[in-house]
């Protein structure tokens, strides 16, 4: 058991898939595992393991933002030997051509937050996705006919931020669509040498002021995770 995660050593796969929100997080249990089994529910924050086409993975709740991903992320690899995370979550497009419900994989992160700041005072260090994972998401998503876009995304701080139109200066830089963790998650990747990956899905546009309904998200988000699944 660590601080935040109840599961005994050994109850969590190698490969673990990252969704914002915990309730994802049971739909993809109940959904996509063989035999799930609930290891985490310390702050509602849950985790289940189980079998997907007879491979062992997990999916646990990361919450909003890098400070709280950051927490499940360091747990994952340093008390349980985690050694793939695939954070699966929903961004909002800052181009014209990244259209609602188009999945985004991060081949690269910017970012507002101070987290890295702090660690390299002067400098900017590049959190960057695992080539590996990265190469078996995207042909998991050609064999499968899943369209994707890849580039930078911003992980922002804030969701409501006082500037509206700042993120026009990203989106002119290519920036294609805000999330708020992976920067963290892939910091801390390179930090403990593990791969990780970020495959986000279009919910809104900043372009275009366009938002999808839950049905839509459901639908695309089962794609999302879907690549996510076939990099076992
Ligand atoms: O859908 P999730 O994974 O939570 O991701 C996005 O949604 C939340 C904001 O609504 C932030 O966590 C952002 O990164
Ligand atoms: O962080 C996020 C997630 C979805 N949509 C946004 O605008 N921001």
């Amino acid at each position: 058991m660590s601080v935040h995660i109840a599961a005994k050593k050994g109850e969590i796969a190698e490969t673990v898939l990252l969704p914002g929100d915990p309730l994802r997080a049971k739909y993809i249990a109940e959904k996509y595992l063989e035999n799930p089994v609930q290891y985490n529910n310390v702050r509602g924050m849950m985790g289940f393991t189980g079998t997907y086409k007879g491979k062992k993975v997990s999916v646990q709740g990361t919450g909003m933002g890098i400070p709280s991903i950051s927490i499940y992320a360091t747990e994952l690899i340093t008390e349980y030997g985690c050694k793939n995370l695939i954070r699966i979550g929903s961004a909002g497009s800052y181009q014209k051509d990244v259209k609602i419900r188009d999945i985004v994989v991060a081949m690269a992160t910017s970012t507002d937050s101070n987290i890295n700041n702090l660690r390299f005072p002067g400098a900017n260090f590049a959190p960057t996705a695992s080539y590996e994972l990265f190469a078996k998401a995207t042909a998991a998503a050609k064999e499968k006919g899943i369209e994707f876009k890849a580039g930078n995304v911003m992980s922002s701080d804030t969701f409501y931020g006082d500037d509206k139109e700042a993120w026009k200066h990203w989106a002119d830089f290519g920036i294609l669509c805000v999330e708020m963790e992976a920067a963290g998650l892939y910091t801390l990747g390179a930090k403990y040498n593990v791969n990780t990956l970020a495959i986000l899905t279009i919910s809104d546009s900043l372009v275009t002021g366009e938002a999808t309904t839950s049905e839509e998200r459901e639908k695309t988000f089962n794609d999302m995770i879907e690549m996510a699944l076939g990099t076992l």
